[in-house]
């Protein structure tokens, strides 16, 4: 047993976190390009934290064109144990009004643009998504938003738009429909990523806005969802420290730590070294022999 390592990816309106106690600036290189930003690494109580602006500092890149293999992949570089991800997200649910926070447990992926996967010719992997997040960490996120103020809504489905348009009102009655109680650009493929990395991922949405499935109201403006954003900051900002102080000292493993050793399909004689090699973040569990 080891100590925690969260890699807190934030989302829009979450582009540093003040309060963290800052250790270093690791500029990172990957086999996948580069992260989308520098990630700062800090320490709150006995918690180190990796903390990585999805969009870049200033909000330069946009849904479609986030590096998620790269940021995934420069987190697990940092030693990241586990990932607490922040999204602002639009409401397809009365229930779930602006201001409020949403752990999501589920999600339904309509991106079309992104790849999504680290495996490939050369070495396949199939790891299983049907449970998608970490119960154990969406727990502590659902905590850490009580703990903050904020009024935390759990088991929620995120429909995973390509964006960069909001939906048309007949898309966001339709997923309404398909069960979907939030709507996003980002957390798809970061958490398919995230699963074939060994890394539980939990992720809590801000809602900003009700999309556009509501009669007689406007559709989504932008401006106006940054206004929400603002709003929903700080506590955004106080739930990351309220989880990282809940955090026990020690971390006991997670069975999400080694689903590769039942999702790797290509046998060793077949791999692509040079997939391997690629790869080599990913796999190190698998190719490092424990220290004896
Ligand atoms: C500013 S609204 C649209 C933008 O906000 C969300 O990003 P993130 O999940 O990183 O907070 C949404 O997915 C869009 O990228
Ligand atoms: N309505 C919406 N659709 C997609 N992404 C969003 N992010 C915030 N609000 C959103």
């Amino acid at each position: 047993m080891g100590g925690w390592t969260i890699g807190i990816i934030g989302g829009s309106g979450l582009y540093a976190l003040p309060g963290l106690e800052e250790i270093a600036r690791h500029d990172v290189e990957t086999p996948w390009g580069r992260p989308s930003d520098a990630i700062l690494e800090g320490r709150i109580g006995t918690t180190r934290l990796l903390f990585l602006p999805r969009h870049g500092a200033g909000h330069r890149i946009p849904p479609s064109e986030i590096n998620a293999r790269a940021n995934v992949d420069a987190l697990k570089q940092l030693g990241a144990t586990d990932l607490l991800a922040i999204s602002s997200v639009g409401s397809l649910r009365e229930e779930l009004p602006p201001g409020r926070f949403v752990v999501v447990d589920q999600f339904i992926d309509r991106t079309v643009a992104r790849p999504a996967s680290f495996f490939g010719t050369g070495l396949v992997a199939h790891v299983s998504l049907a449970d998608p997040t970490c119960p154990r960490l969406s727990a502590s996120a659902a905590a850490a938003v009580e703990a903050a103020g904020g009024d935390a809504a759990t088991g929620a489905t995120y429909l995973a738009m390509e964006g960069p348009q909001f939906s048309t009102r007949a898309e966001s009655l339709m997923y309404r429909q398909w069960g979907a109680d939030i709507i996003g650009m980002t957390a798809m493929p970061e958490a398919r990523l995230a699963r074939e990395a060994e890394l539980p991922y939990a992720l809590v949405g801000m809602v900003t806005d009700y999309d556009c499935w509501r009669e007689d109201e406007a559709g989504v403006v932008a401006t106006d969802v940054v206004a929400q954003m603002h709003a929903n900051g700080a506590t955004a900002r106080k739930l990351v420290q309220a989880f990282a102080k809940a955090l026990p000292a020690e971390r006991t493993p997670s069975p999400i730590d080694t689903v590769l050793d039942h999702a790797l399909l290509t046998v060793p004689a077949a791999r692509d070294p040079a997939m391997e090699e690629k790869l080599g973040a990913i796999l190190r569990r698998l190719t490092t022999s424990p220290a004896t």
